[in-house]
């Protein structure tokens, strides 16, 4: 269960990976795209999974068709905004939405500097509108490879102040961490924080090399450093985020069920570990079915949730002033 007097934080969620099923239909309408379907009933098998993927990739295609949509920069502006209302609506006190302004971009050519202009303008509006603290960690999709991810780079840093982080999310196994580090020297010289998908698709080697040559404060997923007993140590010790994303690891094959997840033992363990959603409504669930479903199916006692709510914040890309400012706002409603 959710502790009301604690503020509630998601620090790992896509915004590209949680775009309406009824803002795909719209904007397919608006633009004349095709889409598999044009009612919500028959469209959702196709924007939604429906039952687990067999891996991390064929779960991702899972995506696409939400940014064929965004034909437009309005479009991006759209999706980001509706996020913050998506979060409000949710009771989230403070979110930390990431999105690959390439990916965003790549069905119709948008510019990409755009996109995060838009972007950051979106969730800007929602955050006044709906009273959600919100910051934006720019995704370099590694799935399409170092060059592509350099362009995405360069567009985040024309807009380096509206940007708090830099992530790198997609095909852990086909494209490694090694091949980007230009990329995170240059991320660490703009003052940027970071956190990079990490032990997902691939093992505990990973989760080092994100940490010793990414410079990773928080590592996304780190499900596979249960594997390695030194590494675990380092996490507690350095105290890394680990950015636990419970029904995402079971529909990507990535755990094969909610009883094996290691969030629990790494709570054991004194991880920083924190209950997030991923890209909710690729997979039909939000904020709150995690902590109340999917939290106590993987075995966390309440105590070991409250936890975890508790590491959310303190694992959030704030200053600690920023931090006490959210716990005596939600202490104090
Ligand atoms: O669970 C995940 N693991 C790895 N990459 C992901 C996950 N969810 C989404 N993306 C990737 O993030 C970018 C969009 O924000 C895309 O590259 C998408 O494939
Ligand atoms: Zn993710």
């Amino acid at each position: 269960m959710i502790d009301t007097n604690l503020p509630l934080t998601d620090i790992h969620r896509h915004l590209d990976g949680n775009i309406r099923a009824q803002t795909i239909l719209d904007l397919g309408r608006q633009h004349n795209i095709a889409l598999p379907a044009d009612t919500l009933d028959a469209l959702r098998p196709h924007v939604q999974v429906t039952s687990n993927e067999p891996d991390l990739v064929s779960f991702l295609s899972k995506l696409d068709w939400g940014v064929k949509v965004l034909a437009s920069l309005e479009a991006c502006r759209r999706v980001a905004y509706e996020n913050v209302e998506d979060a409000a609506r949710n009771g989230l006190h403070y979110v930390e939405l990431r999105f690959s302004p390439g990916y965003m971009a790549m069905a119709h050519q948008l510019p990409i500097s755009g996109v995060v202009e838009a972007v950051i303008a979106g969730v800007r509006e929602g955050s006044r509108d709906f009273g959600v603290d919100a910051r934006l960690i720019g995704i370099m999709s590694r799935t399409f490879g170092e060059t592509a991810c350099l362009q995405e780079l360069d567009a985040l840093l024309a807009h380096r102040d509206g940007i708090t982080a830099l992530d790198l999310a997609g095909d852990e196994l086909g494209f490694p961490g090694s091949l980007f580090l230009n990329h995170f020297n240059r991320a660490r010289d703009a003052g940027w924080r970071i956190t990079v998908h990490a032990g997902e698709a691939a093992g505990p080697e990973s989760i080092w090399q994100a940490i010793r040559e990414l410079g990773a404060e928080r590592i996304g997923h780190g499900v596979k450093a249960v594997e390695d007993p030194a590494l675990m140590d380092f996490l507690a010790e350095q105290r890394i985020g680990i950015e636990s994303c419970l029904t995402s690891n079971i529909q990507t094959s990535t755990v094969s069920s909610l009883t094996r997840h290691p969030l629990k033992t790494f709570l054991e363990h004194g991880i920083l570990a924190s209950i997030n959603t991923d890209d909710p409504a690729v997979q039909g669930i939000d904020i709150i079915h995690e902590y109340d479903v999917a939290a106590p199916a993987a075995g966390l006692s309440q105590a070991q949730i409250r936890q975890a709510q508790i590491n959310g914040l303190e694992s959030a890309f704030l200053s600690a002033q920023e931090k006490q400012a959210l716990r005596d706002r939600v202490k104090n409603r």
